[in-house]
């Protein structure tokens, strides 16, 4: 368990961490490792609206496409350590660089819907900038990595985001700063990186997060937070969609009613057997 100190400062745990398994169900949206330092807003719970709108028995047919999220930062600041701790449950001490890139695919059952993210590892090495560049098209979420125990690095962190953004013009994605290697520092170093990287994630528009791969610090919160914060911007996008497609196709909205009742919708549409068979359903 992290120490707690003061309010909001959590300090690493020691290592040897036992890791459990909880990332594939999510009914709940994960808290934010710092309440104050949350521009994706939603802190305690999924929006509300967005769970009425999956109880609806169309919304479970909903097909989320796999969210792609880009690790981006210096080489060896423990961005593959981050995805393999998460992923594998496991830590190598000896550097391997990625080449180009890296991809695993995780899955998550969340609110009762199958999500699955896309992880691109990209390499940190210069040479592998042009190549590493092809791949942040399309994120819906960027991760800017950055070693807690190297100032120089979360500078850096910027400026990769900045690219990674010139690729991604037409949709802001989910932005996370994440400091790592929290195990290396000591207390006292690890509170005053933790107040610069504050005030760099408030100029980045980023949610922060410390983690440490070789101890498990904060690494499955952190996967559970992004995954539960991609999964309610692309299911509020698909649904959204959705209503405005059923919005065309029905014939006429009360002049009175403002807003569309997509639950009336799909109970009219696919009748209330649907309805019936899919309320005893725990999701
Ligand atoms: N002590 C400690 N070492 C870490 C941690 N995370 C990564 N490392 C070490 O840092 C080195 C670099 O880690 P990588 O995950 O390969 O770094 P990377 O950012 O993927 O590097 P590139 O592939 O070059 O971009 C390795 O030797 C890791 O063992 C951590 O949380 N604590």
């Amino acid at each position: 368990m992290p120490h707690l100190l003061r309010q909001n400062i959590v300090l690493p745990a020691p290592p040897n961490v036992t890791l459990h398994d909880p990332r594939t169900h999510l009914r709940r949206l994960p808290p934010p490792y710092s309440v104050v330092q949350t521009p994706h807003n939603q802190v305690r719970d999924f929006a509300p609206q967005l769970r009425y709108q999956l109880e609806l028995p169309m919304a479970h047919r909903l097909k989320l496409r796999p969210c792609k999220v880009i690790f981006v930062g210096d080489c060896a600041v423990g961005k593959t350590a981050i995805v393999n701790r998460f992923c594998y449950d496991k830590f190598q001490s000896n550097y391997k660089a990625t080449i180009g890139v890296d991809f695993e695919l995780e899955n998550f059952k969340i609110l009762g819907h199958n999500f699955s993210l896309e992880m691109w590892d990209t390499a940190g090495q210069e040479r592998f900038k042009c190549i590493a560049g092809a791949y942040y098209r399309n994120a819906s979420v960027v991760v800017a990595t950055y070693d807690m125990s190297k100032r120089e690095s979360l500078d850096s962190a910027k400026k990769w985001l900045s690219s990674a953004l010139m690729y991604n013009t037409t949709q802001r994605p989910l932005v996370f700063l994440v400091g790592t290697k929290a195990d290396l520092l000591s207390k006292e170093e690890f509170m005053s990186m933790e107040r610069l990287a504050s005030v760099a994630a408030t100029q980045m528009h980023a949610e922060y997060w410390s983690v440490s791969a070789r101890s498990g610090y904060r690494v499955t919160e952190f996967f559970q937070r992004l995954a539960a914060l991609a999964f309610e911007a692309a299911a509020q996008q698909q649904l959204a969609t959705l209503t405005k497609s059923a919005q065309g196709q029905v014939p006429q909205l009360s002049a009175k009613s403002q807003t569309f009742d997509l639950r009336s919708y799909f109970n009219n549409r696919f009748g209330k057997a649907d309805t019936r068979q899919r309320s005893g359903c725990t999701c």
